[in-house]
C-alpha cells in the first residue's frame, strides 16, 4: 500500500512546529524514520495512525484520505506505540484473545485460530499462559506486534520498538519486523542507526521537524564516500585535528585517541580512509559539532 504525504505540519502551540512541512513517500517493505528525540517521529506516526489531527497537509493510505476515511484507514493499520500499556495480569494469550474480540474475531474457534497463529508468529507459543508482567522486554514488544498484526493490517507503524531491549533482543526484533515486511509495509521509527542499516530499503531522517534527508541507505552512504577517516592522535593534537572535520568517535587509547572524523580531505597526516557506514552518514546530516 503506497502512503503519500504532503505538506503536513503539526503545531502543538502557535508558532511551534512539531512538524514543519513534511513531504514522504513510502512504498512497500520496510521504511525507516530515523531521527533524535525530539524530532516529530511520534508526532508523524500518530497522526498517521488517525490517533492525532494535523494542523495541515494531507495524508494518503492508497486511495483512503485521513481525515475522511479514518475508520478504512485504521482497519488497514496496526499500530505499536512508543509507549505500550499492557495488561500485565493477563497471560498473553488472554490479551490476544481480548484484542481479537475487538477486532471482530467473535467466534470462538475463529478467535482462537487466530490467537494461536499470532502466538507462533511473535514466537510467544510456549509463552502463551504465562502473565505478561513476568515478560522480558522483548517478548512485551513482541506481543505489542502480535496485537497489532491480528487484524491483519496491509501496513503496520512501530514506533521505536527497540529502545530498551538488550541487544540480543534487539536483534531478534529487527529480524521479526524484517520478515513482515516481506508481506506488508513496516514502518519503523528509531533513533538507532543500527535498527535500520541492515533491513531498510528506504529511509528518512527528520531533525527539528522536518525531513533533512529521503532516500535509500545507499545514498546516504554516498554522500560520505571518501569522506571517513580514521587514524590516532595524541591528546595535545585533538583540538587542532576537530577543526579539520567532524569527529564521528573518539576510543580513548594509551597515547592519546583513536578518531573516526569526517572530512572531505585528509584531516592530519596520519589519518586513512576508511569504509563509510550509515552512522557516518547520519552523522554528516546530523550536523553535530559542524566544523564545515
Ligand atoms: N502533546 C504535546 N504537546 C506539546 N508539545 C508536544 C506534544 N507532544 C510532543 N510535543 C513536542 O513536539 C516535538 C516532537 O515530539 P515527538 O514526540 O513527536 O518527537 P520524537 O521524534 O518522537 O521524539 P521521542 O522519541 O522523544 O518521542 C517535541 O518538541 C515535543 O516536545
Amino acid at each position: 500500500m503506497n502512503i503519500s504525504i504532503e505538506r503536513l505540519t503539526k503545531a502543538y502551540q502557535p508558532n511551534m512546529l512539531a512538524l514543519d512541512g513534511i513531504d514522504l513517500t513510502i512504498t512497500g517493505g520496510m521504511f525507516g524514520l530515523l531521527g533524535p528525540n525530539g524530532a516529530g517521529k511520534s508526532t508523524l506516526m500518530q497522526i498517521m495512525a488517525t490517533l492525532l489531527a494535523p494542523t495541515e497537509g494531507t495524508i494518503r493510505f492508497g486511495d483512503y484520505r485521513l481525515g475522511k476515511d479514518d475508520h478504512e484507514i485504521r482497519r488497514a493499520l496496526g499500530y505499536l506505540p512508543q509507549y505500550f500499556g499492557l495488561y500485565q495480569k493477563l497471560t498473553g494469550e488472554e490479551f490476544l484473545t481480548y484484542i481479537a474480540t475487538l477486532k471482530g474475531y467473535t467466534a470462538t474457534a475463529d478467535r482462537r485460530k487466530r490467537v494461536t497463529e499470532m502466538l507462533e508468529k511473535v514466537n510467544l507459543a510456549d509463552k502463551a499462559k504465562r502473565k505478561i508482567k513476568t515478560y522480558s522486554g522483548g517478548m512485551k514488544q513482541r506481543i505489542g506486534i502480535a496485537q497489532a498484526l491480528i487484524g491483519d493490517p496491509r501496513v503496520i507503524i512501530v514506533d521505536e520498538p527497540t529502545a530498551g531491549l538488550d541487544p540480543e533482543e534487539r536483534v531478534r526484533f529487527r529480524n521479526l519486523l524484517e520478515d513482515l515486511s516481506l508481506e506488508r509495509t513496516v514502518l519503523l521509527s528509531t533513533h538507532i542507526v543500527a535498527d535500520i542499516e541492515s533491513s531498510c530499503g528506504a529511509m528518512a531522517v527528520m531533525r527539528q521537524g522536518k525531513l533533512i534527508f529521503k532516500g535509500a541507505p545507499d545514498e546516504l552512504l554516498a554522500m560520505v564516500k571518501g569522506k571517513v577517516w580514521t587514524g590516532a592522535v595524541t591528546e595535545r593534537e585533538l583540538p587542532h585535528v576537530s577543526l579539520n572535520g567532524k569527529v564521528v568517535s573518539q576510543r580513548k587509547t594509551r597515547n592519546g585517541f583513536e578518531l573516526r572524523i569526517l572530512a572531505a580531505g585528509q584531516p592530519f597526516a596520519e589519518a586513512v580512509p576508511a569504509i563509510p557506514d550509515l552512522e557516518d552518514g547520519y552523522m554528516a546530516l546530523a550536523g553535530v559539532d559542524s566544523h564545515e
